[in-house]
């Protein structure tokens, strides 16, 4: 089954008279990965939160996944546990029971196989990141919002999860928030610079070649340099 397009129509997004986006229209492509970039408070998480569902008045385009900015990991369950707390908390029997090979599954490919039982106050930063990944994945939907997902990882972690996201996402509509122009840049099959007071979104960049990208690449640097020096002007 192929991911579908997400697309918002004419949509005013108003927090407490707070105007976010006016009018907005936009589309984000089936099956690819759509990077958001903008100033602390453009209204990323909104835009986010509003294809979610998860704002008075909206819907969500259908089953989507959703991973916050906090991991948000129950301290009082295990890693197993809180990957597989969506079904536990929705499935019937036999799904809560399918979960937990999927769960543990997940669990080994970002490398927490060994770390099932453990609690996640007993996890470092990165591997909680990872267990929140793994969570996320384990709905298995094919839409995905993710907000920040890497933040706060030190710069070699945060560029391993990249290419482990990049490859246990393909083929999924995602639409991934950052404050990173390289990250936009290595997952992003499109980048989208939101700016102004309500935003704009800018123009489709679409760096050519698969993703992850090699941050090496001259035309991702000349294309950090684009994208910092819009957000300097734009934001
Ligand atoms: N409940 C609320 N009531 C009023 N204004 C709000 C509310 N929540 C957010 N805002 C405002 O809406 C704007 C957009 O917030 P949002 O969190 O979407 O920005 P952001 O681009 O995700 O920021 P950051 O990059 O810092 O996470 C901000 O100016 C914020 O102060």
């Amino acid at each position: 089954m192929s991911s579908p397009a997400l697309s918002v129509r004419s949509a005013h997004i108003v927090l407490d008279g707070h105007v976010v986006a006016e009018n907005l229209s936009l589309e984000f492509p089936g099956g690819r990965t759509t990077c958001l970039l903008g100033r602390s408070g453009v209204g990323k998480t909104s835009l986010l939160r509003h294809l979610a569902g998860l704002l008075p008045g909206t819907a969500p385009a259908g089953p989507v996944a959703y991973m916050a900015q906090r991991d948000l990991l129950l301290p009082w369950l295990s890693v197993l546990d809180n990957v597989r707390l969506g079904h536990r908390l929705r499935g019937d029997a036999a799904a809560r029971h399918a979960a937990g090979p999927r769960a543990r599954a997940l669990l080994a490919e970002v490398g927490l196989g060994h770390h099932l039982d453990a609690l996640p106050q007993t996890l470092s930063g990165g591997m909680r990141q990872r267990a929140a990944l793994a969570r996320t994945l384990c709905e298995d939907r094919q839409i995905v919002l993710m907000d920040e997902p890497f933040g706060h990882l030190d710069a070699v972690t945060r560029f391993d999860l990249q290419d482990l996201a990049a490859r246990l996402l393909r083929g999924r509509t995602v639409v991934m928030v950052t404050h990173d122009p390289l990250e936009a840049l290595r997952l992003g099959h499109e980048i989208r610079i939101l700016s102004g007071t309500p935003f704009v979104p800018g123009p489709v960049i679409a760096p050519s070649g698969a993703v992850p990208r090699d941050p090496a690449d001259p035309e991702l640097l000349a294309l950090q340099a684009r994208l910092i020096g819009e957000l300097r002007t734009g934001g």
